[in-house]
């Protein structure tokens, strides 16, 4: 068979945003629920929410049989665990809490076979390879895989361009909840200073020729970010949209007003 196209890579050179949601639940027949709804790409969070890569395995296998694209999100840029997930087939990778160049060049060596990178090969053992179906596999994988790093601190924000300018990086994810709270304001991603921080970083890694993505659950903050420049943005997290669900729906036959802190989810 041939290499799976990364549709998401591709859309990402488009004209159209692209929205996305975060597949929380860590949980591979939630996976294919959330897969059914239409979004154009799924965060797998392997950063936060209880996931480990046979759990992230289940979720892809889950996932693949319908347009949306899966996003994996590692809990960090450890280039071991870069290789257990390439190697069960993801091909759009976000690392988090990327603060420097160096950091973002190591990511992408992690991601390349030698000469070019230090990835292992696991060959006929992998889903990556389906299992030794794909032909010129370790010649080919990079051209279907898609590096997203995250910024989302002071530091990043300073190294930006130099993050984004990064060959092999192919995206930039601002994360407005750490950003905010590394800048002192707890997750408040609204605050003047923080909105200032966001607008400046999408500037500066579309300069550098890379797609930006951020997190905006609430609809004014993903239009803006969107008119800023985003073009890929994910807009809802499947666990706040249960629960939000599930508390308005108790209120109702209540005949109670529905807390107000789920109905806007910032995170
Ligand atoms: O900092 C952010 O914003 C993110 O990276 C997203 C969060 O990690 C996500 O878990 C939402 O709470």
């Amino acid at each position: 068979m041939q290499l799976p196209v990364n549709t998401f890579k591709q859309a990402l050179a488009g004209s159209d945003t692209l929205f996305g949601i975060w597949a929380s639940l860590a949980n591979a027949y939630a996976a294919e629920v959330v897969a059914t709804t239409g979004y154009d790409w799924m965060l797998v969070d392997g950063e936060h929410a209880p996931n480990h890569v046979p759990s992230m395995l289940t979720q892809l296998q889950a996932i693949a049989p319908y347009p949306s694209q899966p996003v994996v999100r590692a809990v960090n840029g450890d280039a071991t665990l870069i290789k257990q997930l390439l190697d069960i087939g993801v091909q759009t990778l976000m690392v988090p809490m990327v603060e420097t160049a160096e950091q973002a060049a190591a990511l992408v060596q992690a991601t390349r076979y030698p000469p070019a990178g230090i990835r292992g090969v696991g060959g006929g053992l992998t889903r990556a390879t389906r299992w030794d179906s794909i032909p010129n596999y370790i010649t080919t994988a990079h051209e279907q895989l898609c590096l997203i790093v995250q910024i989302e601190s002071r530091l990043g924000v300073a190294n930006a361009a130099a993050i984004a300018a990064v060959e092999g990086v192919d995206a930039v994810f601002i994360g407005p909840v750490d950003l905010s709270t590394s800048m002192g304001y707890a997750g408040d991603s609204s605050q003047p200073e923080v909105q200032e921080t966001i607008q400046r970083t999408i500037e500066t890694v579309l300069a550098q020729g890379k797609a930006c993505g951020i997190l905006a659950p609430r609809v004014d903050d993903a239009k803006r970010y969107a008119q800023w420049g985003c073009k890929f943005v994910a807009i809802g997290i499947d666990i706040s949209l249960l629960r939000q669900a599930a508390t308005q729906n108790l209120a109702l036959h209540k005949g109670q007003a529905a807390p107000t802190t789920s109905a806007s989810p910032t995170y």
